[in-house]
């Protein structure tokens, strides 16, 4: 097992109400899967990932990628795990303004302990003559390519996406759902993705749905299909 979570709880307080964000989630994904988290908007989706992803902590609760206990770790050790192991993409791209494309991908492998090849990387993602433009010259689907590319040249073992395709209409949200597909075939990445449309969930070998902070249903795809014939 890869990725296992187990009885994981969280809170936010602000001022004197404390709210529990999630309730005592489970999740398993293995090595090499494709993992779908759906459910309404507060659900709690972003807050599991980004305590997976070591950018936040939880109250209680386990959470082990790889064989690390991450729910253990120092802060240093967490930033070390986030910085090596874990690429993120969100929906909205976050890319450095002032950077070419090329240069938003290097200022990653630069700091990273054994990254790809920047070329072989925007080759990959389909932004190989655009290396030199800036993310204004780009449009949404090109800036999440360059970011999807961002997050992998540090070849992580686990790729977390919140909402990649959110921000874009079907047609790019289909060429991305296809990139990550690619990327999880060809590099063996595992991904764990949040969506609203559960349309995507066709593409992925398990699925989980958040209601209120908890897991109110989780399965498994025998057969995924190819996000080419995703349709909603
Ligand atoms: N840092 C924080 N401080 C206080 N409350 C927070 C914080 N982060 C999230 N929350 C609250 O926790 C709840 C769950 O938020 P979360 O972002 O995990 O939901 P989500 O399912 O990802 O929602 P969305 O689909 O809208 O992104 C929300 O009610 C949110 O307001």
């Amino acid at each position: 097992m890869f990725i296992k979570v187990e009885n994981l709880i969280k809170s936010y307080t602000t001022g004197e109400i404390t709210t529990q964000v999630l309730k005592g989630v489970d999740l398993t994904l293995d090595k090499g899967e494709i993992g779908v988290i759906l459910g309404p908007s507060g659900s709690g989706k972003s807050t599991l990932l980004n305590i997976i992803g070591g950018i936040d902590r939880c109250d209680s609760g386990l959470v082990e990628v790889d064989k690390v206990e991450v729910t253990k770790l120092s802060d240093r050790a967490l930033t070390d795990y986030r910085r090596d192991q874990i690429g993120f993409v969100f929906q909205f791209y976050n890319l450095i303004p002032d950077l070419t494309v090329g240069e938003n991908v290097e200022v990653v492998s630069n700091i990273s302990r054994s990254p790809l090849s920047t070329d072989e990387i925007l080759e990959s993602v389909g932004m190989a003559d655009k290396k030199h433009r800036f993310p204004k010259e780009l449009s949404g689907g090109e800036q999440q390519r360059v970011s999807i590319a961002r997050a992998v040249v540090k070849n992580p073992n686990l790729l977390l996406c919140d909402e990649p395709t959110g921000a874009l209409d079907f047609e790019a949200s289909r060429e991305i759902l296809k990139l990550l597909q690619k990327i999880n075939k060809n590099f063996g990445t595992t991904i764990l993705m949040i969506t609203h449309n559960s349309a995507i969930s066709a593409m992925a070998n398990r699925v989980y749905r958040v209601r209120s902070g908890e897991i109110v249903e989780s399965s498994i795809n025998k057969t995924m299909i190819s996000a080419e014939r995703i349709e909603w």
